[in-house]
């Protein structure tokens, strides 16, 4: 099948909302250690692409595999989470009134109790895992901090931090850099560049320096389906991705 060796495979995917097709004989296909920038002017389907990866919408037709050969489409959105697939959506959402560190011991305790998580005593291993996620995300120095209290930016980076906390295969982010400085940004796209050394990521977003400081492949989204696809300079200098997006 040629799913086989691939992280994510989606072959012919379509899905209609009321008969308007939001996702229109869609193919896309991620390796395992490829993070992959989705771009595409408003419409263009990438949430709607995204809710298909992790089960919140069914697609009406086309494949849909992860890990070679696991029919996404057979399993909902919890299931989807525990095969490896973390999804960050734009608005951060961590625990303002816990630290930072809680925050991260919360993401990586599962389905234990907030409280007999808190209160448990961390085994020398959970605490090197959350050590190194701290310092993944730039909070080492912040991890006794109340959430509250970090920049937007830090927010953002804390619930990278909680996905990693969850060991993800592939991650999903969402327009990360919205409302960053450009400081943040730069250092989210170093983040992000070290995170898919060990996983793979799809990240959506708008901020055209910040794709290009990613460094990956680029994928334009239109009406549904592929419009172009390459490295930024190629898609960028497509004449169709100038007129529905870029030129704008
Ligand atoms: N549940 C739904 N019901 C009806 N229409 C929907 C639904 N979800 C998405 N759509 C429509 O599908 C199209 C694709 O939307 P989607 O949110 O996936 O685009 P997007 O590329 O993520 O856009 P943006 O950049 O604005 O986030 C839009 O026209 C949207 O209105």
């Amino acid at each position: 099948m040629k799913a086989q060796n691939t992280l994510l495979y989606l072959d012919g995917v379509s899905v209609s909302f009321d008969g308007f097709r939001a996702i229109n004989n869609l193919s896309l296909v991620l390796q395992a250690g490829e993070m992959r920038a989705i771009i595409g002017p408003n419409g263009a389907g990438k949430t709607t692409m995204m809710d298909i990866i992790t089960g919140k919408t069914r697609p009406d037709a086309g494949d849909v595999y992860f890990n070679g050969d696991v029919d996404l489409t057979k399993y909902d959105e919890a299931e989807i989470a525990l095969l490896g697939i973390g999804r960050k959506f734009q608005k951060p959402t961590v625990f303002e009134s816990h630290t930072v560190e809680d925050n991260l011991v919360l993401a990586l305790s599962g389905p234990r109790s907030a409280f007999s998580t808190l209160f448990h005593r961390q085994s020398r291993d959970e605490a090197e895992r959350i050590d190194d996620i701290l310092y993944t995300i730039r909070l080492s120095e912040k991890r006794d901090w109340l959430a509250a209290n970090l920049s937007h930016g830090q927010k953002q980076w804390l619930e990278i931090g909680m996905l990693l906390a969850q060991d993800p295969k592939l991650l999903l982010v969402d327009e990360p850099v919205a409302g960053m400085t450009d400081a943040e940004t730069a250092e989210t796209a170093k983040l992000l560049r070290e995170i898919a050394k060990t996983r793979s990521v799809l990240v959506v977003e708008h901020d055209m320096h910040f794709v290009r400081e990613l460094d990956v492949k680029v994928t334009c989204l239109h009406e549904g389906t592929v419009l172009a696809e390459g490295s930024l300079d190629f898609v960028s200098n497509d004449q169709r991705v100038i007129e529905v997006y870029l030129g704008r």
